[in-house]
């Protein structure tokens, strides 16, 4: 679908346009794309070795000012390395994805700003100031992303502060190479609440003072992170809890923009009749099943089925089945594929195996390219951002390490709408992609012909946190031709924590797994948009997800699907 950040859908951009630039306007920033992050880490250790080779025409040179940054950033990324930077499955965990943005885009401008001051700096080092820091907002989305993780999944703070990643979803815990400071908590505490994220705002903010009153000395990475005093810390909690429950009194405990915990901190307040009454009346609600509630409800049921709970009678499971189809075609009858239904009414199915992972990786690997293309553009408008929002703390005096105090006031509705990397993809641009629209062809029993009735595949990159939250996916369109009747989408990666496709009004969650498919239908045989298809992507725990959208249109379907104006009637492709 659309969003705020207003990326444009396929119906609306001539194929010229995404020829041209492949570049929506204003996308979202890359912080969450893994694929992203990775590339960032790979540029890291050249710069780094570049750093190294000259470090002492650096050092000299920064010696009028008090601190050296060259050693600073270099101990910094030493960290980074022996958490394990070097792995590919290090940005896989958001915490590692926060401390390699943190290092990019904190430790790199103060370096560069020190350098830009040198007046006889030698040509070795012009490239220095050449180098684009990431954005300030991207680190900021990854605290928020972190802040969102906790609201779906119940983080352990106290296991987090002691390197170890628990959730909800598992009890095993996932290592944190890098130590979680004091500061670290507080920026992300600081953060979620920026992102209206208030239950994970008080929370981080509240171990982070918690932890500097029991004086612990949790392990500070650098010495340029300066510790917030304890009073600056307990003021900051202090305004926190009062948000929190102002919010809460006023516009309750969730909406499409905001989070907070079901009862009040203050303990005054949490006595009130109401809190009571409400918490009593949410265990007696009743779960929404094969209708559309409240936006709330639908948020609710999202997250429960995002932590993996079945929220549905067993009078529906009972009914689902799995058998093994070729749909008639020579392709499969040798290897019919599994299909699993997972709602009868209406009808969603999974197939195993619709792209093997050699097909996978080769889809990526192509549209990696895409992505990156249209980075640059990002990469732009993040130095912009970055600039604007840390000039202040570039004093004339090298005092360029002064912390960003985190302005907690803004409201970003950002956290709360899709962070992900788009890419749209062409039959020509992979040799793989002409094979699975003929599979899906087959599967389906429809037509899938890009420019004809279906539009062009679109892959999606998710990073640690990434999400989606509850959306349809037909879009309003002039043209009832250019209507989303199915959505075919296949997963590309599997996801080790997090990242479910769920559907709230119908209690199906969905974990993704390479190579599979998921299918459903958004409209009816009229054409009318089919209100308990609404879906999300669960944040992702722990993992790198990919996954690639095939939306077939309503035009170029006539003499496959029959136009019955019966808005009951579903439209029943042949796969049942
Ligand atoms: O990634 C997912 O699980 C769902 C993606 C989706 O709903 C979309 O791209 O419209
Ligand atoms: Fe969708």
């Amino acid at each position: 679908g659309t969003t705020r950040f207003g990326w444009r859908p396929l119906t609306n951009v001539t194929p010229e346009e995404i020829e041209k630039g492949r570049n929506l306007p204003d996308s979202p920033p890359v912080a969450t794309s893994t694929y992203h992050l990775t590339e960032l880490l790979q540029q890291e250790v050249q710069v780094v070795t570049r750093l190294r080779e000259l470090a002492d025409e650096l050092m000299t040179a920064h010696q009028a000012c008090r601190s050296n940054y060259t050693h600073l950033y270099l101990t910094s990324w030493d960290e980074l390395e022996r958490g394990g930077a070097r792995s590919a499955e290090f940005v896989y965990h958001p915490l590692h994805a926060y401390a390699l943005t943190k290092h990019l885009s904190l430790r790199w401008p103060p370096l560069q700003e020190a350098t830009r001051r040198l007046h006889n700096h030698s040509h070795h080092i012009e490239w220095i100031l050449g180098r684009e820091a990431s954005a300030v907002r991207e680190l900021d989305m990854l605290a928020a992303g972190v802040a969102r993780l906790h609201d779906y999944y119940s983080l352990n703070l106290t296991a987090l502060t002691q390197s170890n990643l628990i959730s909800l979803l598992s009890s095993q815990p996932i290592p944190i190479t890098i130590p979680v400071s004091v500061s670290d908590l507080n920026y992300i505490g600081s953060r979620a609440a920026a992102a209206n994220i208030w239950n994970s705002g008080v929370d981080f903010l509240g171990v982070a003072l918690k932890l500097s009153l029991e004086n612990t000395s949790l392990q500070q990475p650098h010495s340029s992170d300066t510790l917030e005093p304890q009073h600056q810390l307990a003021t900051m909690f202090n305004r926190t809890v009062q948000m929190h429950d102002q919010l809460l009194e006023r516009k309750g405990r969730r909406s499409k923009y905001h989070s907070a915990h079901p009862l009040p901190i203050n303990t005054t307040l949490a006595k009130k009749r109401k809190y009571h009454k409400r918490v009593k009346e949410k265990w007696e609600e009743a779960v929404v099943l094969g209708r559309a509630g409240t936006q709330l409800q639908g948020i609710e049921q999202s997250m429960t089925l995002c932590r993996g709970h079945d929220i549905r009678p067993v009078n529906i499971t009972s009914h689902l089945y799995c058998r093994y189809i070729n749909n008639g075609s020579p392709l499969y009858l040798i290897g019919p594929l599994r299909m699993e239904v997972v709602s009868l009414v209406p009808y969603i199915v999974t197939l195993q195996g619709v792209v093997t992972s050699r097909e996978a990786q080769d889809i990526k690997v192509t549209s990696s390219a895409f992505l990156e293309a249209s980075s640059t553009v990002r990469f732009n408008g993040g130095k912009e951002i970055s600039y604007q929002r840390t000039s202040s703390t570039y004093s004339r005096r090298c005092r360029l390490q002064a912390s960003r105090s985190p302005t907690i006031w803004i409201w970003i509705f950002g956290a709360f709408a899709e962070i992900v990397h788009r890419a749209w993809l062409y039959e020509h641009n992979n040799n793989h992609l002409k094979q699975l629209t003929t599979r899906i062809e087959t599967l389906l029993g429809v037509s899938a012909q890009e420019h004809v009735s279906a539009e062009a595949y679109q892959v999606v990159n998710y990073g640690a946190g990434g999400h989606y939250t509850v959306h349809h996916d037909t879009l309003t369109v002039p043209y009832l031709a250019h209507l989303r009747i199915a959505t075919f989408l296949v997963y590309l990666s599997d996801v080790p924590q997090g990242g479910w496709t769920v559907f709230p009004w119908l209690g199906v969650g969905v974990a993704p797994k390479q190579g599979s498919a998921l299918l459903w239908y958004n409209v009816n045989r009229a054409g009318v948009k089919d209100e308990r298809v609404y879906h999300a992507a669960c944040p992702v725990l722990f993992g790198d997800k990919w996954v690639i959208n095939k939306w077939l249109h309503y035009g170029g379907q006539t003499l496959k699907v029959p136009c019955l104006p019966d808005s009951q009637s579903h439209i029943a492709l042949p796969l049942n």
